[in-house]
């Protein structure tokens, strides 16, 4: 079940099938000790780049999960499927359209068991995700704590995503989503490249996931896992810490 599977994610790498990357660099990423793969990107993505792509992971035990963006690139053999609701999109395309289109064509045949809603909040104006869904991110913390209200008491989504795809968030947004979150997944993704700003990030959030870098430093891109596990570490010790204190 792929809800199971999501709760021991800290860090996920998000491959774009639109991208070139070298054989090497791949081995590199799908070799390190992060908890799965995403596969999906906002364009240029088609049944075949992501089945190559799909193929070329699955040469390495890691588990490859696709994020659909397209329902004509949905490819069969993945190990789960994240399907992404923008919520803050100004087109109700992005969070309701596609996705009743998509169950009167497919309905039937949805493995419902491997697949999973995400919640996103889209906030970098730049991204491409952001254009193209018409996303308004001129957000307050205010906004950020009634989507996910929204989202994770209302809606009872599994993940609650916050995406700066491209430039490093607010940690104020991520902050104040921690602190109202109840049982969905806390993702955090968008413009990590040093040590400093994963751990800025990492203590408030679920799970980190890293992009753009793999294309540009996959070696760096690498040492984000460790980054993001030393962290995870650092405050289960001050949880244990907290409990020998309380006895
Ligand atoms: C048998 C079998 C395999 C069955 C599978 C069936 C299945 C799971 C069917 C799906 C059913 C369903 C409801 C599908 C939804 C269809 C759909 C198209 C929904 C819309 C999704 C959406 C909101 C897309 C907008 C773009 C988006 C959010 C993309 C996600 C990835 C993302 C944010 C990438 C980051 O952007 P990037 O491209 O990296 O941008 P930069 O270049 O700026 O970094
Ligand atoms: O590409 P970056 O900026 O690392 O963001 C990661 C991911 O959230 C993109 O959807
Ligand atoms: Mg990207």
């Amino acid at each position: 079940m792929l809800d199971k599977k999501i709760r021991r994610w800290r860090h996920v790498f998000k491959l774009d099938p639109n991208r070139m990357l070298s054989d090497l660099a791949l081995e590199m990423i799908c070799k390190s000790d992060t908890d799965a793969i995403i596969i999906g990107g906002t364009d240029g993505i088609t049944y075949e780049n992501t089945q190559q792509l799909l193929d070329r992971v699955r040469k390495y035990p890691v588990f490859c999960v696709q994020e659909i963006s397209k329902i004509d690139a949905v490819v069969p053999g993945f190990d789960g499927y994240l399907i992404p609701a923008v919520l803050n999109s100004g087109d109700t395309n992005w969070f309701l359209g596609a996705h009743h289109q998509a169950l009167k064509a497919y309905g039937d045949f949805i493995p419902w068991n491997h697949v999973l809603l995400e919640g996103y909040l889209t906030c970098n104006p730049e991204a491409k995700v952001s254009r193209v869904t018409k996303a308004n991110t001129d957000l307050t913390v205010d906004d950020c704590v009634a989507y996910v209200r929204l989202a994770d008491r209302l809606y009872r989504l599994p993940i609650f995503y916050i995406e700066y795809s491209g430039t490093f968030g607010d940690v104020e947004i991520v902050k104040a989503a921690r602190s109202e979150v109840s049982s969905a997944r806390l993702f955090y993704g968008g413009g990590l490249t040093t040590e400093e700003q994963v751990k800025t990030m990492a203590p408030h959030v679920d799970t980190i996931v890293v992009g753009n870098l793999i294309y540009f430093n996959a070696q760096r891109a690498v040492q984000t896992v460790a980054w993001v596990k030393k962290n995870q570490q650092r405050k289960k010790v001050k949880r244990s810490q907290v409990k020998k204190r309380q006895k």
